[in-house]
């Protein structure tokens, strides 16, 4: 007979079931997530295509992450405002433009790490194609 799951058991699997359902939520509701998952996947693609080097791996999948959980954040973030008021409020006003701001400071690093791992291989491949 199988041991029965403890309660401190018990309360990580429902904390994963939690944490899992918040990442459905994401992906099913904000289209930006939609966007990012599509360009990492393309990204990833590239990867995998143009055999970037092992840290170039590491740098992506960090990007790719750092965007995703920036968009979580933010989702998050807009949430809780909701919750709190309904009213326009200078402060909800701050907490969701500065929540955006570092969704947009994620992605334009993302567009910086992407440029410097594949533009030179992109250009590269361009310049052999165009000759
Ligand atoms: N309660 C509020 N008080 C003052 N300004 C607000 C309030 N709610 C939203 N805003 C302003 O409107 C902008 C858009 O808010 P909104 O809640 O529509 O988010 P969003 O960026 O459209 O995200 P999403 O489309 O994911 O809901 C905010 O960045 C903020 O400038």
């Amino acid at each position: 007979m199988a041991a029965p799951i403890d309660r401190s058991t018990r309360r990580l699997i429902a904390a994963f079931r939690y944490a899992f359902a918040g990442i459905g939520h994401l992906v099913r509701t904000q289209r930006n997530v939609q966007i990012h998952l599509l360009i990492g996947a393309i990204a990833v693609a590239l990867g995998v295509t143009l055999r970037i080097a092992h840290w170039e791996w590491v740098v992506l999948t960090l990007t790719i992450g750092l965007v995703l959980a920036a968009e979580g954040f933010n989702t998050a973030i807009e949430a809780t405002v909701d919750l709190a008021t309904r009213d326009r409020h200078p402060l909800a006003r701050i907490a969701k433009d500065v929540a955006a701001g570092s969704v947009l400071i994620c992605a334009l690093t993302a567009v910086v790490v992407g440029v410097l791992i594949f533009g030179p291989r992109l250009w590269a491949l361009w310049l052999i194609l165009s000759t």
